[in-house]
């Protein structure tokens, strides 16, 4: 590949970025100011759960305040918050060449489609990032979970298949879709886990080892999943266990939910989801990607979603409150108890 641009250099952007230039390929990274300068002052380092640990010189970055003029990558990777799609699309409207391939590794559901609506011009697909990548220190990003990216891809297309080869090299693998919708309702069931995880206030293992939060985590899903059940949508099974049954699973006294859940719960002891990131630095946060989803998904079904708009309710009061919940207290705020 001749080269692949990065829009929207954070968590997602850093990692995903930094193995597609540690497999051979020239990466451009296009960022705000605290993240650029703290990879022109040290670097990039990426490590993850399994033993990885490398560095790229600072030297050997492209790093940009805005997409270059000129630049004609094969391939860009969009890497913003949901809020900031619209902006990062028209600003690559502006710069690139028609017909460019962007693939969203964005959480929800519609931020591709958003994205092409505002400039058609690109060539938008679909993606999927099933794992936890967390911010250690200025310019050190680390994996904290397992599993393969995910994109939506005709057959044949030859940039989503050179990107696949590439990331091979480095041991990170990627499944190609002709339908990314199954793979990306599968995982906004599991960030359903996110807002819980930021209002728990602690870490991804310690909150799914408490019952009252699993049981949050449940619900929120059930009502997902019925709602999807009615709509006729297929959910994509992205975890040992099949979405019904991961319910059950989620419902289980702790001890046995320990033992059952070995490879759920092989999460860095410090991960935390990106929702809980964003409380913490006071910036929006995706919950409208995520059960306002939900939620809209039943207003076209003529129903509702009442925990989920619940739980929108109360990430988007948390500003009004800040004081993390306990099991208890969540389990109450959503009527639960
Ligand atoms: N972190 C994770 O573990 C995972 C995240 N995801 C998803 O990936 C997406 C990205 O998340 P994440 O990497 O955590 O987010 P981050 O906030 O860490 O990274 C996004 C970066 O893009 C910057 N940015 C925003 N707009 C622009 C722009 N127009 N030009 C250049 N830079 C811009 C942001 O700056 P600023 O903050 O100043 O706006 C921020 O530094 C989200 O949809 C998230 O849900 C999916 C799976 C896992
Ligand atoms: C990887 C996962 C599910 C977990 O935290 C995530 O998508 C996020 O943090 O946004």
């Amino acid at each position: 590949m001749a080269g692949v641009l990065v829009m929207g250099a954070g968590s997602v952007g850093c990692f995903i970025g930094g193995l597609t230039q540690l497999a051979g390929v020239p990466v451009h990274f296009v960022g705000r100011p605290r993240v650029l300068g703290a990879l022109r002052k040290q670097g990039l380092r990426l490590t993850d759960m399994d033993g990885l640990d490398r560095r790229i010189p600072a030297l050997d970055l492209r790093l940009h305040d805005e997409p270059p003029a000129g630049l004609k990558p094969d391939l860009v990777l969009l890497c913003v918050k949901s809020g900031a799609t619209a902006e990062a699309a028209t600003a690559l409207g502006l710069t690139l060449p028609q017909g460019t391939p962007v693939v969203s590794l964005q959480n929800g559901i519609g931020n591709a489609t958003l994205a092409r609506a505002a400039v058609p011009q690109l060539h938008w697909h679909a993606g999927m990032v099933p794992f936890n990548i967390a911010e250690l220190a200025p310019g050190h990003y680390h994996r904290g979970t397992g599993g393969a990216l995910a994109a939506e891809a005709a057959a044949g297309d030859a940039a989503l298949a050179a990107w696949k080869t590439a990331l091979g090299r480095v041991g990170m693998g990627l499944a190609l879709h002709a339908d990314l919708a199954p793979v990306q309702w599968g995982k906004l069931l599991l960030n359903l886990n996110n807002p819980v995880n930021a209002l728990s206030g602690r870490p991804l293992r310690d909150e799914l080892l408490e019952r009252g939060y699993r049981r949050v985590l449940a619900a929120l899903q059930q009502e997902a999943l019925d709602l999807l059940d009615a709509a006729q949508r297929p959910v994509a099974q992205l975890t040992p266990l099949p979405p019904r049954r991961l319910l059950v699973l989620l419902r289980l006294p702790t001890p046995l939910f320990r033992l059952a859940a070995a490879r759920m719960l092989r999460v860095d002891a410090q991960a935390r989801s990106s929702m809980a990131d964003d409380l913490a630095h006071g910036r929006p946060t995706e919950i409208d990607a995520l059960c306002g989803e939900v939620v809209r998904l039943a207003h076209s079904l003529h129903r509702s979603a009442p925990l989920n708009a619940r739980m929108q309710a109360l990430v988007e009061a948390w500003p009004r409150r800040r004081r993390a919940y306990s099991p208890t207290e969540l389990l109450q705020a959503l009527g639960l108890a």
